[in-house]
């Protein structure tokens, strides 16, 4: 089974799901998880000495389950995909030389090292401050994010793991969250058909 597993990662309110949505929607046998959905429920995340709860970091995140869940893709992406997509759903045919495209979204999938390693090509959407400030401001979570959040949390967080990011990866594609959005589906699908076609002649 030929398998190519795609990083999606960036700042919050970066473009991540965005981006990986246009990815699934072009890329056939491709698949989207996303780091969000292994958050740890509230009661589990601790908060800071400001009262603040301290999302933005891995130990809010089960990535234990998370990496449970890349394990099954990888075991098996046609049954994997099948399961999710629910009960009755149809295999796509085994076809010769099928690629399946397993992409990663998340604000902090590269910090995590079992994760990092299993990525063929990581992408990171940044943005100023500003926009993404503005972003978040528009955008509620659950639970929302108090006053104060970004700029006593969640923009400290950033700089730390950013930095933390860097000093662990190498060959990390930087993307311009202000770009168009076809811009920047164009210049990720350049390069991972090229990659589907290389395996497939493999
Ligand atoms: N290339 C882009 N240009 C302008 N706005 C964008 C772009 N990509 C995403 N957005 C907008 O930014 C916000 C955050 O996008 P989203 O994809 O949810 O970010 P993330 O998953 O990184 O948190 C949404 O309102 C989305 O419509
Ligand atoms: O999804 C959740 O359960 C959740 C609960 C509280 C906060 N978050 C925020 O989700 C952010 C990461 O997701 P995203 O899509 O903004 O990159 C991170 O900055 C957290 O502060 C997410």
């Amino acid at each position: 089974m030929k398998t190519l597993i795609i990083g999606i990662g960036g700042m919050t309110n970066g473009g991540k799901t965005t981006l990986s949505k246009a990815l699934l929607e072009r890329l056939p046998n491709s698949c989207v998880m996303a780091q969000d959905a292994f958050f740890k429920d509230d009661s589990l995340v601790p908060v800071d000495s400001h009262g603040f709860k301290q999302y933005d970091m891995l130990s809010a995140l089960h990535m234990d389950r998370m990496m449970e869940e890349v394990e099954a893709w990888r075991q098996d992406p046609r049954a994997f995909m099948a399961s999710r997509r629910g009960a009755g759903h149809l295999l796509p045919p085994a076809v010769d030389q099928q690629v399946f495209v397993l992409i990663i979204e998340g604000f902090l999938i590269f910090n995590y090292r079992p994760l990092n390693e299993l990525m063929n090509r990581r992408y990171f959407l940044q943005i100023p401050y500003k926009t993404c400030k503005q972003r978040r401001s528009s955008r509620v979570y659950t639970p929302p994010d108090p006053q104060g959040y970004f700029d006593r949390h969640v923009w400290p967080m950033y700089l730390k793991n950013r930095q933390e990011m860097e000093e662990m990866v190498e060959d990390l594609v930087l993307l311009d969250g202000l770009s168009e959005r076809d811009e920047l589906l164009s210049s990720v699908l350049r390069d991972v058909t090229a990659d589907i076609e290389a395996l497939r002649q493999r």
